[in-house]
């Protein structure tokens, strides 16, 4: 790796900086050794200041609205904005020459299943951008399109027994996944007030609903799965952190259930594989997916239940999105985050 010192620093702006990926990113952006903060926007709270803890020191942010940042002095820009409203700005952002990576499911494959057509100069075909599946289109990239935190979770468990044809076709994969209360933003409404959430437990986009099934499908029917799946999401009452479990029909027994992940994942800094069972406090505030696989005993098919645990806001939206911008800007991957 090189001598950090020797490599150069670029500018970057956060958009959406006063939400919870925005945040996130705006402590790793100004812990990160070739990253500059040059602005970070807010909508309603424009005018307020961030404060965020990097580095052992905290830094107050002040927060503009997004008409004032200088999109063309920065090499590249986070859009960390709803659904919807971030499109237009990656229009902006293309326009003024910075790269943009996209935290919104406005670009990813299938959009998040809506129809809204994209803004002059907005490619509909981003690289999506989950290194561990698809890191050489990253390279150097101008436009990614950064995953869906569910997806992040279930695809990097799902990906190596795709590739490998372990999958029984025809088949249906259950994604029973589980989420803290960061997972639905910032967001004022009835339903994720403390009194709502604490002490309870549910499900929720239940029937196959979630957007995230959208990126879920393409993706692994791009990497040759031929299976249903079935993905119910929950809503559990912790800050951060998802635990998906996933229940997936094989081809054949699996004698060692690890095989297939020790085989894609040999050199990836950011995927840790377990004997035991991955849980939350394992991966909060790291940029990891941690896996765990078990094949269960008193079945007819062969079956193996995959366990895949990450930080929603680090590898399921900021870190990840870090990651993605390193490979984009030819940094090290792993520059300026927690493994
Ligand atoms: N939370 C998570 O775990 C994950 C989120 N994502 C995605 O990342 C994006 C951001 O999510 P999250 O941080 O949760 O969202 P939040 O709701 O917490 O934050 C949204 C941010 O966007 C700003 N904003 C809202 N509306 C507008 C607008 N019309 N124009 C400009 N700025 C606006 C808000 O400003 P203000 O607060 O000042 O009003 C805030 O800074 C979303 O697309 C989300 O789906 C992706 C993966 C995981
Ligand atoms: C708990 C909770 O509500 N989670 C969010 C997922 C957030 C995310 O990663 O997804 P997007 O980027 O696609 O919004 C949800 O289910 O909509």
């Amino acid at each position: 790796m090189p001598d950090s010192s020797s490599l150069p620093t670029y500018r970057v702006g956060v958009l959406g900086a006063s939400g919870y990926s925005g945040r996130e990113l705006c402590a790793l952006v100004t812990g990160h050794p070739q990253l500059s903060l040059a602005f970070a926007t807010a909508h309603t709270q424009r005018g307020t200041t961030l404060r965020v803890r990097a580095s052992g020191a905290v830094h107050d942010i002040p927060l503009i609205g997004p008409e004032e940042a200088d999109l063309a002095g920065v090499d590249l820009v986070f859009a960390a904005l709803p659904h919807g409203a971030s499109a237009e700005w990656v229009g902006k952002v293309i326009a003024a020459g910075a790269r943009v990576v996209d935290l919104s499911s406005d670009l990813r494959p299938g959009h998040g299943g809506t129809t809204h057509a994209l803004p002059d100069g907005v490619p509909a075909d981003a690289p999506y951008g989950l290194p561990e599946l698809f890191r050489a289109p990253l390279h150097g990239a101008r436009v990614v399109a950064n995953p869906g935190c569910y997806a992040t979770s279930v695809l990097v468990a799902l990906a190596p027994l795709a590739k490998a044809g372990l999958i029984a076709p025809g088949a249906t994969v259950n994604i029973a996944a589980a989420s803290g209360i960061s997972g639905a933003g910032a967001s004022p409404k009835l339903e994720y007030l403390f009194a709502e959430v604490t002490e309870n437990y549910r499900a929720y986009g239940v029937g196959n609903a979630h957007r995230h099934l959208f990126e879920m499908r393409d993706t692994l029917s791009h990497l040759g799965a031929d299976c249903d799946l079935l993905f119910t999401p929950h809503l559990l009452p912790v800050d951060r952190g998802i635990l998906s479990t996933i229940t997936v029909p094989l081809t054949r027994p699996l004698a060692d259930p690890l095989e297939p992940f020790r085989t894609a994942f040999a050199n990836e800094p950011f995927v840790e594989l377990t004997t035991g069972l991955p849980a939350l406090a394992d991966v909060q505030h790291r940029n990891v997916v941690r896996i765990g696989a078990v094949s269960p005993t008193g079945m007819r098919q062969p079956t193996l239940l995959v366990f895949s645990a990450i930080d929603n806001l680090v590898k399921g939206a900021a870190g990840q999105a870090v990651q993605n911008a390193n490979l984009m800007l030819g940094l090290p991957e792993t520059a300026g985050l927690q493994r």
